[in-house]
C-alpha cells in the first residue's frame, strides 16, 4: 500500500515512512492511494476487536515492517472492552458504543496505544523518533499513557493553559520517560499550529526525527476504524440494515475514520457529526463555505477546535458524505446530560452528551429508519467537575483514572513559539 499526500505535491511513501514522517513533506496529510474492499462476512471468524483490527488493517500494512507483527500488536493494544449499550431500554434504536474503557478512559486510546506499539517496531535506537502530540484534553492522556516505557519513540504533549479540566491536566502531566508535557499559553489552534510549524521546519524535524500521534497522522486514524467496523458488523448482523452514526467532533479524526470505514464496505450508513458550539463545520455544512475561526471554550473541552485538522482530508475525499453536522451550545449539553440521566439512568460526559443531543433533534421518521449508534467518546469522570452537579451523584473513578491522582505531575510552562518549544526537544530537557 502506497499513502499519497492530500496536497499532491509529496512523493507516494509506504506505510512505514506515513507513520514516521506524521505529515507528508508539502504539508498535507496523508491517505491510502487505494481502498481495500470488505464484504461484511469477511470477518465472520474474528473472536474479538484485536482479531478485527488485524484482518482490516492488514492491507493497510501489507509492505510494511509492521506486516508480521500486526496481529501482535492490535491483539494488544485493543485489550479492553468495547461495550455498545442501550442507555434507555425505552429507545432501543439509541445505542451508544462506549469508547472509554481504556486506560485514560478516552476513545483516543485506540490510536495511541496502536501507533506507540508500531513506533517501537519501525524505529530503532540509532533513529529514533519524537512525537509531538498537540491536545485540547484527551489526546494527551492517552499519548502520554501509550509512550510511557516507549523504547524508541518519545512524546512531547503540548496543551492549552487554563482550557482543561484539571483532571485532564493532571492526566497529561503524570507519566514518566519518555514523556514531557508543555503548557502553552494559549488555546487549543495555538498548540496545534505549534506543532505544525515545527514539522515544517525541515532541520528541527529531521533533527529530532519529529512525528506526529495526533490524528493528521494516518497511524491514528486506520486502528480508530476498527471499532466501527466491529459496531457496525454487530448492528448490521442484528437488524439487516446499515446503523447510522453519530460522531462528537473535534478535530475531525473519529468522524474521518468512520467514512473510511464505510469506504471500505463496512455497513455503515449515514454518518452525522456532533459539535459543540464551535461553528466551523455546521456553518460549512449549512453554507459550503468551510472558515476557520479561532475556538471558543465549552463544556465538551477536547472539542474545542477552530480549525479542525481533518477537514483537510474530508474536503478531497468527498465533503458531501457527511450527513449532516449539528451544533450543540453547553446550555444544550447540560440539558441532555440531565435528560438522559433522569429517563435512565445513564452518564454521558459532555461530549458524549452532543451526540446523544444530536440524535435527540432528528426527526422521529429519521430515527426509526434503522439503529444510530452514538459515540461515547470519553468517561463522565474526567469531567466530574461539570458532571456531578448535574446529576447530583458522585462518580467514581475506575481504577486507570484513580490511580493518576496518585502520581506526581511533572510540567513545564512555555509560549506557543516555535524557539520555546525548539529549546524543549533537546537532550536533558524533553522525555
Ligand atoms: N480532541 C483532541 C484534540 C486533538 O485531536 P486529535 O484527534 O487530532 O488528536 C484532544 O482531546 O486533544
Amino acid at each position: 500500500m502506497r499513502y499519497r499526500s492530500t496536497r499532491g505535491h509529496a512523493p507516494l511513501v509506504s506505510a512505514d515512512q506515513a507513520l514516521r514522517a506524521g505529515v507528508a513533506p508539502d504539508g498535507g496529510l496523508y491517505l491510502p492511494q487505494t481502498l481495500p474492499q470488505f464484504e461484511p462476512n469477511a470477518f465472520a471468524e474474528d473472536q474479538d476487536l484485536g482479531a478485527l483490527a488485524g484482518r482490516l488493517l492488514r492491507p493497510f500494512f501489507a509492505d510494511s515492517a509492521l506486516a508480521d507483527s500486526l496481529p501482535g500488536i492490535c491483539a494488544s493494544a485493543f485489550d479492553f472492552p468495547l461495550p455498545l449499550v442501550t442507555p434507555d431500554p425505552a429507545e432501543p434504536g439509541l445505542q451508544v458504543l462506549e469508547l472509554f474503557h481504556g486506560p485514560t478512559g478516552a476513545f483516543k486510546d485506540f490510536g495511541a496505544r496502536f501507533l506507540f506499539r508500531a513506533f517501537d517496531a519501525i524505529a530503532n535506537p540509532d533513529n529514533p523518533i519524537t512525537v509531538l502530540a498537540a491536545t485540547s484534553g484527551d489526546t494527551g492522556g492517552a499519548v502520554g499513557c501509550a509512550a510511557e516505557g516507549a523504547r524508541h519513540a518519545r512524546a512531547v504533549i503540548l496543551f492549552p493553559k487554563g482550557r482543561i479540566s484539571a483532571f485532564q491536566e493532571r492526566q497529561l502531566c503524570c507519566w514518566r520517560d519518555p514523556v514531557t508535557a508543555l503548557r502553552v499559553n494559549d488555546d487549543f489552534d495555538a498548540c496545534q499550529r505549534l506543532v505544525k510549524t515545527a514539522f515544517a521546519d525541515k532541520a528541527l524535524s529531521a533533527r529530532h526525527g519529529l512525528s506526529s500521534a495526533n490524528s493528521i497522522s494516518i497511524g491514528r486514524l486506520l486502528p480508530q476504524m476498527a471499532y466501527w467496523a466491529q459496531a457496525s458488523l454487530e448492528i448490521f448482523a442484528r437488524t439487516g440494515t446499515r446503523p447510522g452514526l453519530v460522531v462528537p467532533t473535534g478535530n475531525l479524526g473519529n468522524g474521518f475514520a468512520a467514512l473510511l470505514a464505510r469506504a471500505c464496505g463496512l455497513p455503515i450508513g449515514p454518518v452525522v457529526l456532533a459539535t459543540n458550539a464551535n461553528a466551523t463545520l455546521s456553518d460549512w455544512h449549512a453554507s459550503g463555505q468551510y472558515t476557520a475561526r479561532q475556538s471558543i471554550a465549552t463544556l465538551a473541552n477536547a472539542m474545542d477546535v477552530g480549525a479542525p485538522s481533518n477537514f483537510e482530508r474530508l474536503s478531497g475525499f468527498g465533503a458531501d458524505l457527511v450527513e449532516d453536522v449539528v451544533r450543540v451550545d453547553d446550555a444544550a449539553i447540560r440539558q441532555r446530560i440531565v435528560s438522559t440521566h433522569a429517563a435512565s439512568g445513564y452518564i454521558a460526559c459532555p461530549h458524549t452528551a452532543t451526540a446523544l443531543e444530536a440524535y435527540a433533534r432528528m426527526a422521529p421518521a429519521r430515527r426509526a429508519e434503522r439503529v444510530w449508534i452514538a459515540a461515547a467518546t470519553a468517561h463522565p469522570c474526567k469531567f466530574a467537575d461539570a458532571v456531578e452537579p448535574l446529576i447530583g451523584q458522585r462518580l467514581t473513578p475506575p481504577p486507570s483514572l484513580a490511580e493518576v491522582l496518585q502520581r506526581p505531575v511533572r510540567l513545564t510552562d512555555i509560549a506557543a513559539r516555535l524557539d520555546e518549544l525548539a529549546a524543549q526537544l533537546e537532550p536533558g530537557r524533553a522525555g
